[in-house]
């Protein structure tokens, strides 16, 4: 890597919405500002306080890819989200810090009045919608039940209402979304947070401009 590369600012991946808001008070702790509100702005590239530091801005499930190529130096994910990517692209980042932001629940939720735990006993086989499909089948291999997945990319609880499945596997927070659609969580398959990861290169070549940032964000995350 060239003198002049190792000179430029860092950046950081964060999506959109919960990551970035709760982000933000992380940042302000390192003494970091960031001015640009993505809801509103249509830039991608947000500079910030510091020179030795940008964000950038991605789809929640694309964060990891943009670490590990080393297109973003470090980022902030949710654990769904790391053990989807970790399926298909082992190793590669290094996860210092459990951030305890975005924290929910990956759980297996069916419609209201489906007895789930009949079927299971049965040894029925399930048909199981989800975004999460390597934490789902290993969930249900574990438990020994037989299950169809089918991969959708958002609005799981749909699923169940129309017959395109008899169960999801997805993020429950305070368990809003589940009761608006008349469907019941049975079963925790994950507790979820966010954590901090960086790319293995830049952990080595950029340390005296990373360290002191990690460092921060363990000690605000930790209160
Ligand atoms: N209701 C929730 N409460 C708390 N944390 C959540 C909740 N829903 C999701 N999360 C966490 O926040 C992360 C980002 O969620 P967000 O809704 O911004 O992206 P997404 O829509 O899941 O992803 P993508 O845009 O890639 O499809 C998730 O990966 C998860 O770890
Ligand atoms: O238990 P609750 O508090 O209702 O939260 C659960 C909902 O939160 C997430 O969706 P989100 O709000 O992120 O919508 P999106 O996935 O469409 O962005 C998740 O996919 C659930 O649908």
């Amino acid at each position: 890597m060239s003198p002049a590369s190792l000179d430029r600012p860092l950046t950081l991946a964060l999506s959109k919405g919960r990551i970035f808001d709760e982000t933000m008070p992380l940042l302000e702790a390192a003494g970091v500002h960031v001015t640009e509100n993505p809801e509103t702005s249509r830039k991608l590239i947000l500079p910030t306080s510091s020179p030795d530091l940008q964000l950038i801005i991605v789809r929640a499930s694309d964060v990891p890819t943009y670490v590990q190529y080393g297109a973003a130096d470090f980022g902030i994910a949710g654990k769904d989200v790391l053990y989807e990517h970790a399926a298909e692209h082992p190793g590669g980042l290094y996860q210092p810090i459990d951030l305890n932001i975005a924290r929910c629940r990956l759980c297996v939720a069916v419609r209201q009045g489906f007895d789930y735990e009949a079927a299971v006993r049965q040894g029925s086989r399930l048909r199981v919608a989800t975004k999460y499909v390597q934490a789902a089948r290993e969930h249900f291999a574990r438990k020994g039940v037989y299950v169809d997945l089918i991969k959708l990319y958002g609005s799981m609880e749909l699923a169940p209402l129309v017959g395109l499945a008899d169960a999801i596997v997805d993020l429950v927070s305070t368990g809003g979304t589940l009761k608006a659609n008349n469907l019941v969580a049975v079963e925790n398959v994950a507790e979820i947070s966010s954590r901090l990861i960086v790319n293995q290169a830049a952990l080595k070549t950029r340390s005296a401009k990373l360290q002191p940032l990690i460092d921060s964000f363990r000690r605000a995350s930790a209160n």
